[in-house]
């Protein structure tokens, strides 16, 4: 199957809508657009699919009632024109889905609630009941508490991740612009990329910045749509315009081809959402096997450690060049790994046996 016949009989989709795509500066949100999205997203449920919309515009639909006149630049302004717009946001979606008879609900997510285990099991299962009760979750960044440190960044980073926390079969990232070009289209002559086939059919693009009312421009959607293929999860990258054709199938856009093997959300997870909290310094044998040879990661081959952590926690593998090789779930607390480290299983008590990392639990970057 073609990616754009996966990504047209995805059983589940998450949509993330851009801030462009709802807002104009001097009229905050645009309701009849959407309308017209509610309206192409409700068709696709009608055809089967389970729908995830993560819609940004907080920040934008914020400007025009607190009388700002630009995109705020700084961090308190940003988070309170959220404030205001994130209400204007919900209500707007309220209205759009309500012609359809459809229950709105909001989810608002920090980059912390990913880093911690049980804060993304927690918003797995509400996204999963609201699934199963029919709502539509309408998922943002909660802005008003997110500071740097938390922050997802941008909002097509966070709909990559909520694409592997409900194991979705596809995402669509939808904008003002009708797809990927080798350069940004508005600064002249610029080629159309059809379909993305892996990392190297963008060594050529320039990805430039946004809009005035976008976050990162398209640099943040290529890292999005890298981070969710990589994981397993195709994605198509199409203007808000032609919504009805990019949810129907129809062929427009550009897609990103995703690795055949879908990553488990509990491999993604370590990989990209985790927080770390110390690393474990390997020589380079351990470098190989854990790299190439996909082995546990056994004391023998590690010549040091660095933080505090704990059993279960997510911690850094770093080959003898400080470059890091891997991440995983460490089975022994920091305390514990000096006096095991450098010694073979054999020469180990019986109860510091097993592996310091776990195959099963060790991604390599
Ligand atoms: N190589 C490129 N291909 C397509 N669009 C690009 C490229 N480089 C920069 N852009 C610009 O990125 C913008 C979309 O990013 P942004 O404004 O952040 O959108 P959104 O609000 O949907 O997240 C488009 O308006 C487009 O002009
Ligand atoms: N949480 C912010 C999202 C900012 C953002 O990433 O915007 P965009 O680049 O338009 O997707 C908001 O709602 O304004």
């Amino acid at each position: 199957m073609g990616t754009r016949e996966v990504i047209a009989t995805a059983r589940r989709v998450v949509v993330k809508i851009g801030s462009s795509a709802l807002t104009s500066l001097d009229g905050g949100l645009d309701g009849a657009r959407l309308g017209v999205l509610a309206e192409a997203i409700e068709a696709r449920m009608h055809a089967g699919s389970d729908v995830v919309v993560v819609s940004s515009g907080a920040v934008s639909a914020g400007i025009a009632p607190l009388g700002l006149g630009h995109r705020p630049r700084d961090l308190a302004t940003k988070q309170a024109a959220a404030a205001v717009g994130q209400l204007e946001l919900a209500g707007e979606w309220q209205r759009a889905f309500a012609r359809h008879d459809r229950t709105v609900a909001q989810v608002l997510l920090t980059a912390g609630d990913f880093a911690r285990r049980d804060a993304h099991r927690n918003a797995q299962r509400t996204l999963d009941r609201l699934r199963t009760l029919h709502a539509i979750a309408v998922v943002n960044e909660n802005d008003t508490v997110a500071t740097s440190e938390i922050k997802f960044g941008d909002n097509d980073r966070l709909a990559a991740l909520v694409a592997h926390l409900v194991s979705a079969d596809a995402l669509i990232l939808l904008s003002d612009v009708d797809g990927l070009y080798d350069s940004d289209p508005r600064k002249g002559d610029a080629r159309f990329i059809d379909e993305v086939r892996g990392p190297d059919d963008l060594d050529e693009v320039i990805a430039g910045t946004g809009g005035t009312l976008g976050t990162g421009g398209m640099a943040t959607k290529l890292s999005a749509a890298v981070l969710a293929a990589d994981g397993g999860v195709p994605v198509l990258l199409a203007a808000a315009s032609s919504a009805a054709e990019a949810l129907a199938g129809g062929t427009v856009g550009t897609v990103f081809a995703a690795r055949p093997q879908r990553m488990s959300a509990r491999r993604f997870w370590v990989r990209h959402a985790a927080d770390t909290s110390g690393a474990l310094h390997l020589d380079a044998g351990a470098v190989r096997a854990v790299s190439h040879r996909r082995s546990s990661l056994l004391a023998a081959g590690i010549t040091g450690v660095s933080g505090h952590f704990s059993e279960g926690d997510v911690v850094v593998l770093q080959g003898p060049d400080a470059v890091a090789v891997a991440r995983g779930v460490v089975s022994y607390d920091s305390s514990e790994l000096p006096h095991m480290i450098g010694h073979s299983t054999g020469e180990l008590p019986e109860d510091l046996r097993h592996a310091v990392v776990h195959a099963d639990d060790l991604v390599p970057l």
